[in-house]
């Protein structure tokens, strides 16, 4: 075996990233468009759709009245990038779609034109989502169908409780941070908290409550990690 991992170039780099209150553009309000906001709202991003009132589809017209989104009803135009920190392009005009590209570029806003992957700073792909747990599939522009069935199969895998365990993780680390504040402590924490997640059953990890972390911490110094009924007894 080599002694490090081999490098699989021509692949994507995949990341979570941040967009919460930052300015996410929307041109067009069609379908795609529907896809591409609730991708964002999701990411609590401020969402700004720019299309003819005459072309928005339900959905949009829907998050547009709910407030969720703003709207300015007219095409695009280059002024509307002023406060963009993210592009998503998803109209049925070509031409109209490469000046949003070629005026992105300019000002180094990242941008997504949809369907047209060599005007994409990032491409979007299939996500499965419970709470916490985003699943993401890329096939990095090589079968977009097929990413959403190999989604399906993954989230098919997975149990049904996995979004509350998650958040229950989340609360415990918070707590440990509370217990064991010194940063000089991060390697002890680290090494506690993972030996919890391995230790503990996924039904256990949800059945958890307050009370169960508040015992369970009372551990951390020892740096024991007793199973969920050891704390309760
Ligand atoms: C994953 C998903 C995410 C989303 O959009 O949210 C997504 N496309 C989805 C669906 C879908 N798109 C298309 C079909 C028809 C069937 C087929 O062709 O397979 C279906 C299936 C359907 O509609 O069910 C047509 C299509 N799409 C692109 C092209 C252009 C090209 O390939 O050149 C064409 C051909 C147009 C033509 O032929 O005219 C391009 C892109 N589409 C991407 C993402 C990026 C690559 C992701 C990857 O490779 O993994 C990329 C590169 C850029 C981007 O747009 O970000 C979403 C599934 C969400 C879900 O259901 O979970
Ligand atoms: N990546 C994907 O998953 C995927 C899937 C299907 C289609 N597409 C592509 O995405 C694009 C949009 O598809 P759709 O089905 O949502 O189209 P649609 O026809 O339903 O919607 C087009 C929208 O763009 C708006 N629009 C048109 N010109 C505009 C302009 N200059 N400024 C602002 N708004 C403008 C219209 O008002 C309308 O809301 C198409 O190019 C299509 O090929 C991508």
């Amino acid at each position: 075996m080599a002694k490090f991992p081999e490098v699989q170039g021509g692949g994507s780099l995949i990341l979570a990233w941040q967009v919460k209150s930052k300015h996410v553009l929307v041109i067009g309000g069609g379908e795609v468009a529907a896809g591409r906001i609730l991708h964002a709202l999701n990411a609590d991003a401020r969402v700004t759709v720019v299309s003819p009132a005459a072309g928005l589809n339900e959905e949009v017209a829907f998050r547009i009245s709910e407030k969720q989104v703003s709207h300015v009803n007219r095409t695009f135009e280059p002024s509307d990038l002023d406060n963009a920190d993210m592009v998503l392009c998803a109209i049925d005009d070509p031409e109209a779609s490469t000046q949003v590209w070629k005026l992105c570029k300019e000002r180094r806003i990242p941008a997504n034109i949809a369907d047209v992957p060599p005007e994409c700073d990032f491409y979007f792909g299939s996500v499965h989502r419970d709470g916490p747990l985003q699943v993401m599939v890329s096939t990095n522009g090589n079968g977009p169908k097929l990413a959403s069935l190999v989604r399906k199969k993954i989230a098919d895998t997975l149990p049904n409780n996995m979004g509350a365990a998650i958040e229950n993780v989340g609360q415990l680390r918070k707590k440990l941070r509370m217990v064991a504040p010194n940063p000089d402590e991060g390697p002890k924490r680290m090494k506690w908290m993972s030996a919890v997640c391995e230790s503990w059953s996924l039904d256990d990890l949800v059945d958890m409550t307050e009370q169960d972390m508040e015992a369970l911490l009372a551990h951390y110094q020892s740096g024991a990690t007793p199973s969920l009924q050891q704390v309760r007894n």
